[in-house]
């Protein structure tokens, strides 16, 4: 397992993020009611970029992207922007996790190893979206990376030849299995994680399946430990695995046990399904979450000084506590945390202009849409 240098990362690591940014448009019995910035590197960037952790960001998108975003995507003018289409069924709703249907409208090109940079990094992100990660590309991250995370989404997608719908292969047949033993953490949602065999998988690397509502699950070769979620009211599920993985991440990153970085993730991941498209995280709130992970290194929780694979793996006394002062930072009546007041099946329709989004609430009374820029 590659995993010990993911404990000897600091604060000041530096990290590659490959995956495109794509365009969303979220449908709910056939209404559009929102188009957002997607892309999981969009969604990780919001939480690295909250946490103060500094990265590369290699994405690519077409001459029609639509945002402004803080680190410039590589744009081929040949090529229209990833486009997916999120279909939400009322009819559905599996537990507090609304099924949804997605369809790849249009590609953008794939990212290729030279499209790489050459120079060395403490860690890596591949987290396609589309199919832009060729095996070739993962390879060359495996090289130029310490440690490389890994969403199994930019595996295992396969596109409908037709409409474009979103299918999953088995991660043995999707031409990347041979790099398993190479990378540092899989995550998969418990859907995807159906795709592979996480007693064979976390022999080679540590996996990470989440769960919803419900949290998530932290495989390594020899244990095994749930993380408990937080309480969200959840107005559209689209993202919470990537803001998931950026929590993870920092969290190591920054240098906390793999329980508390999941804790983070959990976090993250609650925050995000509580707002439709990418969170907007209050600066307040980011500012407690920094402090809650201080306090917890100068609990003697510092990974990064024992070097030790196992006990990292291993609740840390405090890790309730750690659970308790997030959750309570999430109320802190300082924090505007901009949770919406509605949810997808009530068909408001959501559009983002620059990096600013823009509710337009359908008005029954006035038959018209009223536009509220998030909550005052
Ligand atoms: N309804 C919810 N309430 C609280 N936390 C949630 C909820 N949904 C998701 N989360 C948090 O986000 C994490 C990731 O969610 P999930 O398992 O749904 O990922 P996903 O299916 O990959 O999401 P997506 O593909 O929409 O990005 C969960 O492990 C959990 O911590
Ligand atoms: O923006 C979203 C998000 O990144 C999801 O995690 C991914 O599954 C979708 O394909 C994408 O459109």
């Amino acid at each position: 397992m590659v995993l010990e240098p993911i404990f000897s990362q600091n604060s000041t690591s530096r990290g590659l993020i490959v995956g495109n940014y794509c365009h969303d448009v979220l449908m709910r019995d056939g209404m559009v009611v929102a188009e957002t910035l997607g892309g999981a590197a969009s969604f990780i960037s919001v939480v690295l970029d909250g946490l103060s952790i500094p990265y590369n960001l290699i994405a690519k998108v077409g001459s029609d992207f639509a945002y402004a975003t803080n680190h410039i995507p590589i744009v081929i003018p040949t090529c229209k922007t990833t486009l997916f289409h999120a279909y939400f069924d009322s009819a559905i709703d599996t537990g507090g996790h609304q099924d949804r249907v997605l369809k790849r409208v249009f590609a953008c090109d794939p990212i290729r190893p030279s499209d790489l940079p050459e120079t060395g990094f403490d860690f890596g992100m591949a987290v396609g979206v589309g199919g832009e990660i060729l095996p070739e590309t993962l390879e060359q991250m495996v090289g130029i990376c310490n440690v490389v995370f890994v969403d199994v989404q930019a595996l295992i997608r396969v596109f409908d030849v037709v409409d474009g719908t979103v299918k999953l292969v088995g991660l043995k047949e999707s031409g990347f299995f041979h790099l398993l033993p190479r990378i540092g953490v899989l995550k998969a949602s418990a859907d995807e994680a159906l795709f592979f065999d996480v007693e064979e998988v976390r022999k080679w690397c540590c996996v990470v399946v989440t769960h919803g509502k419900d949290g998530c699950k932290v495989y390594w070769k020899d244990g095994e430990i749930e993380i408990a979620p937080f309480a969200a009211n959840q107005v559209d599920p689209t993202g919470a695995g990537d803001s998931f993985l950026g929590g993870l991440v920092s969290g190591l990153v920054h240098g906390l046990a793999v329980p508390d970085a999941a804790l983070l993730g959990n976090f993250f991941g609650s925050l995000t399904v509580g707002q439709v498209g990418l969170p907007r995280l209050d600066l307040k709130l980011l500012q407690i979450v920094k402090d809650e992970m201080q306090k917890r290194k100068m609990q003697g929780i510092v990974c990064n000084e024992r070097r030790d694979d196992e006990l990292n793996f291993w609740k840390h006394p405090g890790h309730e506590q750690f659970h308790t002062s997030l959750s309570a930072a999430k109320i802190t009546p300082a924090c505007h945390i901009q949770e919406c007041e509605w949810n997808l099946s009530s068909s408001p329709r959501v559009i983002e202009q620059g990096n600013k989004t823009n509710l337009l609430i359908n008005s029954a009374h006035e038959g018209s849409f009223q536009s509220v820029h998030g909550k005052p």
